[in-house]
């Protein structure tokens, strides 16, 4: 059996994706794996510091985003979603895509054990064919997530019948079970076209997953069964697939739960104007003391312009909103953080969630609408009313807010948020998972081909 195998990970450019990838990669160099965490300069410069124990094993191999000729098509140093407006990910993806010599060249070089790719690289599956390397995706969405939306027939090789905006917004028919996931009418046309349409790249998400999904020896979901076993069990019966359960690296329990809310938006959501300032006003009316991470929107002149007049006056001393991108991991870790709302990302929710937050969601984009469905159908979170055309109030901010973290009738929610972290906070179910995921790669790594 070898030891000290060579596991290179591939994740995407959306900073949902890269933190879990870097989190997966610690846990196995701790393990005692050799891990190359591919990326590009500027978003490796964002990642944790590599922890000095196992900096000879975890290395950050940064392979300059290759620009996209003189259209400009992106402005200089952007490597991330986070850093450009979603009409312009195209062109991330299309630079990105350049990235396919590079990593190619290292593998070459590397001969390594695995290679662990996200959603998006296609082109991996060309590198690890011609150059005899396994290939396995690691997903950084929910298992029901990807249930939703690969399409059994994927799953066995066959071509992925494009769905329909109509057919998102109810349970697929392959689904065996009663499930709440679907898309509000409001939102269905923009998530088809964002996975099912082409764009300047080329070639779609949809057909990008498709590739890599039938190309991998398996799929590891960032995830755990007493979550969600209905859809891993979906998957792995759809699938000739093996899958991993396991959750990320989890943080300390939370003990106490006080009132203070954390809000924040994830790294892919771009808030319009009405949005963050609908959202202010509930927050103010809830009367709640909050934390909010807010990165400054390309429609605001300064960051004071981002909220409405007034606000940061008038909620002096209960509130703080913090510009820019802020250490989310360790403010929910924070004894005084007592809930959370949320655009319902799946690595928000897992932070959330392992130290027994209560959460508010308001879904915006791509598979939150579906994760936040399964969270209130498992009674863990209170969703945002919303109107026909997806818009909502300050009132449904401040009574959703105020339903969370301190009414009466709010105590189910959060007893249940605090047996949640009896899953998503432990760490001997982590690592019970993890060796199992370990001992999968050391038994079907290159060397044991
Ligand atoms: C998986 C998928 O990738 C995307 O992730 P996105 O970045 O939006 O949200 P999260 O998954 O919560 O991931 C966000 C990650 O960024 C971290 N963070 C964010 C803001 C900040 O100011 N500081 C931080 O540290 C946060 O701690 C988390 O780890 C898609 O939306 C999708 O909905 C989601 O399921």
């Amino acid at each position: 059996m070898a030891t000290n195998q060579h596991v290179v990970m591939v994740p995407w450019l959306a900073f949902g994706h890269p933190i879990p990838f870097f989190q997966l990669s610690l846990q196995l160099a701790r393990a005692g794996f050799k891990v190359s965490f591919v990326s590009t300069p500027g978003n490796t410069k964002r990642l944790p510091k590599v922890p000095a124990n196992v900096a000879t094993l975890l290395e950050l191999v940064p392979f300059p985003l290759p620009g996209l000729d003189n259209e400009q098509l992106l402005p200089p140093g952007c490597e991330a979603t986070v850093d450009i407006p979603s009409e312009d990910v195209q062109y991330l993806k299309i630079a990105y895509d350049l990235l396919r010599h590079p990593v190619k060249q290292f593998v070459m070089d590397q001969k390594p054990d695995w290679i662990w790719a996200d959603v998006i690289p296609y082109w991996v599956v060309e590198i690890a064919e011609e150059l005899h390397v396994p290939l396995a995706i690691f997903s950084v969405f929910s298992a029901a997530s990807s249930c939703f939306f690969v399409i059994p027939t994927v799953l066995t090789g066959g071509d992925g019948r494009k769905k329909s905006p109509e057919s998102l917004t109810s349970a697929p028919e392959w689904f065996d079970f009663p499930s709440p996931l679907a898309y509000p009418r409001f939102l269905a046309t923009g998530v088809h076209e964002g996975f099912y349409g082409v764009n300047a790249s080329g070639i779609s998400d949809d057909e990008r997953l498709a590739k890599i999904i039938q190309a991998s020896k398996a799929v590891a979901f960032r995830t755990c069964p007493e979550y969600e076993a209905e859809y891993l069990n979906l998957f792995e019966k759809k699938s000739s697939k093996e899958e991993q359960a396991m959750i990320s690296s989890g943080g300390s329990m939370f003990k106490r739960l006080t009132r203070l809310c954390s809000l924040g938006f994830g790294s892919e959501c771009k808030l319009s104007k009405e949005q963050v300032q609908e959202i202010a006003y509930g927050v103010e009316l809830s009367g709640l003391p909050f934390l909010w991470a807010l990165r400054e929107p390309d429609w605001a002149a300064s960051e004071v312009d981002t909220l409405p007049c007034g606000f940061i006056e008038r909620t002096q001393g209960r509130g703080v909103v913090c510009f820019g991108w802020a250490p989310q991991s360790e403010i929910l870790g924070h004894p005084s953080i007592g809930g959370s709302l949320f655009h319902s990302g799946w690595g928000s929710i897992i932070e959330t969630l392992q130290f027994g937050h209560s959460l508010v969601v308001l879904p915006l984009v791509i598979d939150q609408p579906l994760t936040a469905r399964l969270l209130v159908h498992k009674g863990l979170a209170v969703e945002i009313e919303r109107s026909e055309d997806g818009s909502f109030s300050r009132d449904d901010i401040a009574k959703a807010l105020r339903l969370a973290m301190v009414s009466e009738q709010g105590e189910k929610l959060r007893s249940r948020a605090r047996e949640a972290a009896q899953v998503f906070g432990n760490r001997d179910l982590q690592d019970t998972y993890f060796n199992t995921f370990v001992k999968y790669l050391k038994e079907n790594g290159a060397s044991n081909q």
